[in-house]
């Protein structure tokens, strides 16, 4: 996948390790709507896997009180590890995360990462994400659907749902991608920053392919590692019929495009 083009090349030093052992100069995103049992849980695992790990809660006015809960979390750490924003209203996962990383790239992160509040991405393997990137890739997925990758527990609905979603976007948007609806991702800050967040329109899971896409397409480093995507236990699943319907018609406009510019049609 995506050899990064002369654009995107690094000098030597960039290749150094970005992120430290313990998860230094990284950044954790986790957008909540209605995660109260589940963050402080996600949180402290985080945290015992990473101890210099930075988090970000956006969370959207859960009205189950996850705002406060996070405020709890931010203000008993003595570290100063975690923060958190407040949005008025649920306005769809994209919209969080963009909110999130615009928060990271004010700072100096160096990899700003996506990962839900649920317990779904076991914080304990962040660091083959990271790992990933210190050996010199721009996007890392973590991917349920590369050898060695998992499911546990997650209804068979689900994962034909996800599968049919993966193989859609692959055959409109010819992305060797196997996972480009994952959620668990690291992101080198040049990624971020060059892919113009500004433009993005897609709102709910449809986000994911989008930035995996964008990625793709301006070159960058995007690799796949393996992971174990586990069901959550406590609370629901955001998925919905607008979210579907918004990613099958998004993909399908981004591959029409992506044809049109192959044939020198736009
Ligand atoms: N702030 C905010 N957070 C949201 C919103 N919608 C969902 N979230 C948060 O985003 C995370 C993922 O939402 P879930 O609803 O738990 O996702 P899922 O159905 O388990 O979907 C998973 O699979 C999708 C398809 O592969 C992934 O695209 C998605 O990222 C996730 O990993 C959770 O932490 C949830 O609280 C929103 O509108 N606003």
């Amino acid at each position: 996948m995506g050899s990064p083009t002369s654009e995107n090349n690094r000098s030597p030093e960039d290749v150094q390790a970005v992120v430290g052992a313990e998860g230094e100069r990284a950044l954790v995103v986790i957008p909540t709507f209605n995660e109260r049992e589940n963050l402080p849980t996600i949180v402290a695992r985080l945290h015992a896997a990473l101890p210099g790990i930075h988090v970000l809660v956006v969370d959207d006015s859960s009205p189950d009180g996850t705002g406060e809960v996070a405020d709890r979390l931010a203000a008993d750490d003595p570290a100063d590890r975690i923060h958190v924003l407040h949005r008025t209203a649920k306005d769809g996962l994209g919209k969080a995360y963009l909110a999130g990383f615009d928060w990271g790239l004010e700072r100096s992160y160096a990899v700003i990462i996506e990962m839900d509040a649920d317990g779904s991405h076991a914080p304990e393997q962040l660091h083959r994400l990271l790992d990933a990137v210190n050996a010199g890739a721009d996007l890392v997925i973590g991917s349920r659907y590369v050898r060695g990758g998992r499911l546990v527990n997650w209804p068979r609905h689900r994962e034909w749902l996800s599968r049919g979603a993966n193989t859609y976007a692959r055959l409109a948007l010819g992305a060797k991608v196997h996972d480009i609806t994952a959620g668990y991702r690291a992101y080198r800050r040049t990624v971020l920053e060059k892919i113009e967040l500004d433009t993005v329109e897609s709102a709910g899971y449809c986000f994911q392919i989008d930035l995996a896409w964008r990625s793709v397409r301006a070159g960058f480093d995007v690799r796949e590692v393996p992971i174990t995507f586990t069901e959550r236990e406590i609370g629901e699943s955001k998925m919905s019929g607008g979210v579907m319907t918004e990613a099958f018609v998004m993909v399908a406009r981004w591959g029409a495009q992506s044809r049109l510019e192959r044939l020198g049609l736009r």
